[in-house]
């Protein structure tokens, strides 16, 4: 009997998926026929969701998906799914960014020499019936300049081989580095000086707010007359009615475009009646390497993701290199029991939440370590609704304020986390470090030294420090059939205020916690399962 049901809305390599269709626990159904209509009446049956670019993930569909953990895209782009609406429902959007981009990248490259040398053109002429030599003269590549906007996966397989056709190549990237430009043998350039120098431009940047109509009726104003251009990264991003108009007036000499504003494109399109220009129905990917890789990719993730184990491509998650996955997630349970102990001690409505990361943990990336905090925490009020994903985002809606800070100091451990958690009532400190053959121990709470494996359920009561309170509490829960399987006290000062935290092997009934609460001396008990 399979525990997950992973529904596949478009075409995605089967042999890719093969891991995930042989998963004992996952039950997948391919229905690539379904209509948007149809998606939103069976959807609420799955926890995953696997798609390209066709199904659009809307509010509505991740709203009908009750049960969705998880929404796999098969591919870069997403685009089609609502990830806002995803990370405030904490479902998980992951990509397969690797898989194809050599694949876009040699595609671009055809486009790029197709329309350069109007090979579909001359194609469809001969085809036709005509030997006609004199209307296909093209254009060399050779020591032609080529503008590329987006310098990431695509963008910089497409520089290299340009280079290798013996061009100029020029870069715009708000994240490319003089270093890394040099290093690449491409030379940094902003969007302006691109656009007055290049002869070809190609775009590879995602379509986001700064990237719609990238180039438009400003941009194209300045380019060299005879220009031409290539978009094989999203419709958008050059913007069509301006590159119309580009083109009617002769400004831009041709196109090649694999993608458009509105897929599927149809001849309502004006610019797919343009003899100088090249398209394709979005084919980037459309390899049979291409498919099998983002198949593989998801499939892994996505199995990785389900089985509760670590996984990396997820879009509305920071994203971790294994090396760094593999450091921060031992920590991961210690934070998320820290945050749970102090929502657990914690009265009254949370006002702001401090975390704070010292000795060696500061040098790592602990974005991971404070949504697990955050999903503790709130998940002890909240129950299963919160997860990593909307962690964050829950707490913003609460309007609790976040602080978090780093130290590479600490007295007594080679590495901390803390939390505080700050309400009307006053504030709750947990501490926590990982101990060498030990694992994960609390060692602090609020102003205590304690050392406590955080397993199980804990019963913990603050006291007057007087003889006889560890006695009478081990004597009700003994009279109550309940184990005691380690125990911890700490004081403030000798008759002073004390903590005793009792590992307890099952939960408390409600007439043994009372009688704890009356006994003489004790202010507080709390029971938590960590
Ligand atoms: N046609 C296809 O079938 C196909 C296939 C794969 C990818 N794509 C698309 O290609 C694009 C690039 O994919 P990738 O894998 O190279 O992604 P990537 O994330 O590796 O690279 C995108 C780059 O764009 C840069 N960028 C962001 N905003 C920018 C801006 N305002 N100006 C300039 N650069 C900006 C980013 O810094 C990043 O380096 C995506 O839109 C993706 O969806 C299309
Ligand atoms: O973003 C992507 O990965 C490409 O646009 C590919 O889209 P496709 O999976 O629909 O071919």
């Amino acid at each position: 009997m399979a525990n997950y049901r992973v529904l596949v809305s478009d075409p995605i390599s089967e042999q890719g998926l093969a891991a995930l269709l042989e998963a004992p626990e996952v039950d997948v159904d391919i229905r690539t026929d379904l209509t948007p209509g149809g998606l939103l009446e069976v959807i609420g049956g799955y926890d995953a969701l696997l798609v390209r670019s066709q199904t659009q993930v809307t509010v509505e569909v991740l709203q009908a998906g009750v049960n969705l953990r998880a929404i796999g895209r098969a591919g870069v782009g997403v685009d089609n799914i609502d990830v806002l609406a995803a990370t405030r429902q904490g479902v998980i959007v992951i990509n397969a960014p690797d898989g194809n981009t050599i694949s876009t990248c040699e595609h671009t490259f055809a486009m790029l020499l197709a329309m350069a040398r109007k090979i579909p053109q001359a194609h469809g002429k001969l085809k036709g019936g005509a030997w006609d030599r004199k209307s296909f003269v093209g254009v060399e590549l050779n020591s032609k300049t080529l503008g590329i906007l987006g310098f990431g996966r695509i963008g910089s397989e497409v520089a290299k081989r340009a280079m290798a056709f013996n061009m100029r190549v020029l870069a715009f990237d708000p994240f490319l580095t003089r270093e890394r430009a040099e290093k690449m043998g491409v030379v940094m350039a902003s969007v302006d000086e691109i656009v007055e120098a290049a002869d070809f431009i190609t775009v590879h940047t995602p379509l986001i707010k700064e990237t719609k109509h990238l180039l438009s009726h400003d941009q194209f104003a300045r380019m060299k007359p005879g220009v031409r251009l290539l978009n094989c990264a999203r419709g958008g991003i050059i913007d069509e009615a301006a590159l119309v108009e580009a083109l009617q007036s002769g400004k831009v000499a041709g196109a090649a475009l694999d993608v458009f504003e509105s897929e599927p494109a149809t001849l309502e399109n004006p610019l797919l009646s343009f003899d100088n220009v090249v398209v394709a129905p979005h084919l980037g990917a459309s390899t049979e390497e291409a498919q099998i890789n983002v198949a593989i990719d998801v499939g892994r993730e996505l199995l990785q993701l389900l089985r509760d184990r670590p996984f990396k491509n997820a879009v509305n998650l920071p994203s971790l290199s294994d090396e760094a996955m593999r450091t921060i997630a031992p920590y991961l349970d210690l934070a998320e029991k820290a945050g749970r102990l102090a929502a657990a001690l914690a009265e009254g409505p949370v006002q702001k939440i401090e975390m704070t990361f010292a000795g060696k943990l500061a040098d790592k990336q602990t974005d991971p370590l404070s949504r697990s905090i955050l999903k503790g925490l709130l998940g002890y009020h909240h129950g299963e609704e919160v997860n990593y994903v909307n962690a964050p985002f829950l707490a913003e809606q609460h309007r609790i304020q976040l602080t978090e800070t780093k130290t590479t100091r600490h007295d007594l451990y080679a590495d901390l986390l803390q939390v505080t958690v700050q309400t009307s009532q006053g504030d709750v400190t947990i501490a926590g470090t990982l101990i060498a053959d030990l694992g994960p121990r609390i060692v602090q709470i609020n102003d205590f030294k304690v050392d406590l494996a955080p397993e199980g359920t804990l019963l913990m009561t603050e006291h007057l420090d007087q003889p006889g309170m560890i006695g009478k509490v081990g004597t009700l829960l003994g009279r109550a059939d309940i184990n005691i399987a380690a125990m911890q006290v700490a004081r403030r000062s000798q008759g002073g205020m004390a903590l005793m935290i009792l590992a307890v092997d099952k939960s408390l009934d409600e007439e043994t916690f009372e009688a704890i609460q009356y006994v003489s001396g004790i202010q507080r008990v709390r029971e938590v399962a960590v």
